[in-house]
């Protein structure tokens, strides 16, 4: 609890002096003010959480893969069987899942982290051990897990930020992989915004109408049983979250102690990131929606988050694909405010 504690304490706001002076810099460069859209928004958010009125492009980009497994899929909840979670993870390490291909692309490292898959540990090269248990409780029972367990999990995504990322200027991706997840997700968006399962639930992995009903259901009941607190993250997180979506969390709340922007992928992604406001809201401040997922509840995640996406591809993928593709966005936002000529450099004239 004291990582944790002492991370969120460290949250500062971005500096305002930093993004009023990116602010006057886009406006002397060569094209009609805000011509470059959220372009220059994102130049100016940069140069505020750098510090910095002229925001530096990355050293080093890493994409955090978190892996862990949900006692929910007990439900039949998922088009898919829990063993495809490890499955996944070795394809991963082997380099052959979207999100290496997209990573690659991007020039980021990724970085898969084990913090809660079913069964024994899997000795595999290349694979960081965070596991905090192996999956989490079925939570239409009880709860997913307790709390001390919760916050074990956000403070091994805390320390994977210090362990994996240098330091300034960085990039870091969120990224995930457990079969049965976006029941977990769909939970943690109806409890913080108080909507009612039906509206926040989605196919997921691609399930059917009747599972779809069925999974909205078991979603309802998860949240009569355990009657998570809106205004209690650790609560809401414990009770009806994931070991992943926590780990997130902590990934989110480290990058924000360290002053690094974190581009927030898709669906569970976005119910780490509503996990990390609620633990500290400054956070939000650290924060880049990269795409819209076609995960229904998705938007609504974004607008209680007051983040727009950068991107619109109707990925419905996670691993961490949007985000990555999201990365040379951002860098291009950084060259644009480094390298443009300002109207008195290139002897154009202004209005
Ligand atoms: C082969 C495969 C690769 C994936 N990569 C990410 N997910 C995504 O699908 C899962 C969530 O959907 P649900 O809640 O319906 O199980 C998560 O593992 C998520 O990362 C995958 C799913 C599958 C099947
Ligand atoms: O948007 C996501 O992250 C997502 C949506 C469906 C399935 N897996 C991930």
């Amino acid at each position: 609890m004291e990582l944790l504690k002492q991370t969120i304490a460290q949250i500062d706001p971005p500096d305002q002096q930093a993004i009023k002076s990116a602010r006057e810099r886009l406006d002397s460069l060569t094209k009609p003010p805000g011509s470059l859209g959220r372009l220059e928004e994102i130049a100016y958010r940069l140069a505020g959480i750098q510090g910095q009125a002229i925001p530096e492009l990355p050293r080093e980009k890493v994409m955090m893969v978190l892996a862990g497994d949900h006692g929910v899929v007990a439900e039949g909840v998922s088009a898919f069987p829990q063993e495809v979670t490890p499955q996944m993870v070795a394809n991963f390490l082997r380099g052959g899942a979207a999100i290496n291909v997209l990573s690659r692309q991007a020039g980021a490292r990724v970085v898969v982290a084990d913090i809660g898959i079913a069964g024994p540990p899997l000795p595999w090269p290349g694979l960081i051990d965070c596991r905090v248990k192996p999956g989490t409780d079925n939570f239409v029972l009880g709860p997913a897990m307790s709390r001390t367990e919760a916050v074990q999990a956000i403070e091994a995504g805390i320390k994977l930020v210090y362990q994996q990322v240098q330091g300034q200027p960085a990039l870091v991706g969120t990224g995930e992989m457990g079969i049965g997840n976006t029941t977990p997700s769909s939970a943690i968006l109806a409890v913080f915004g108080g909507l009612s399962p039906r509206e926040v639930t989605g196919r997921g992995t691609g399930i059917d109408d009747a599972r779809l009903v069925h999974k909205a259901a078991v979603i309802a009941r998860a949240i009569e049983v355990n009657r998570p607190d809106p205004n209690d993250g650790l609560d809401v997180l414990a009770k009806v979250g994931g070991l992943e979506i926590a780990g997130l969390a902590g990934v989110i709340l480290g990058c924000a102690a360290r002053r690094l922007p974190v581009v927030i992928d898709g669906f569970i992604s976005g119910a780490a990131a509503l996990v990390a406001r609620s633990l500290a809201p400054l956070s939000r401040e650290y924060m880049f929606a990269s795409h819209l997922s076609n995960e229904p509840g998705h938007r609504l995640m974004l607008e209680m988050l007051d983040l727009k996406p950068m991107l619109q591809l109707d990925m419905r993928l996670g691993e961490g694909t949007g985000a990555a593709l999201a990365f040379p966005l951002l860098e291009a936002a950084i060259r644009v405010i480094n390298e443009m000529a300002t109207f008195a450099e290139a002897g154009v004239s202004q209005v």
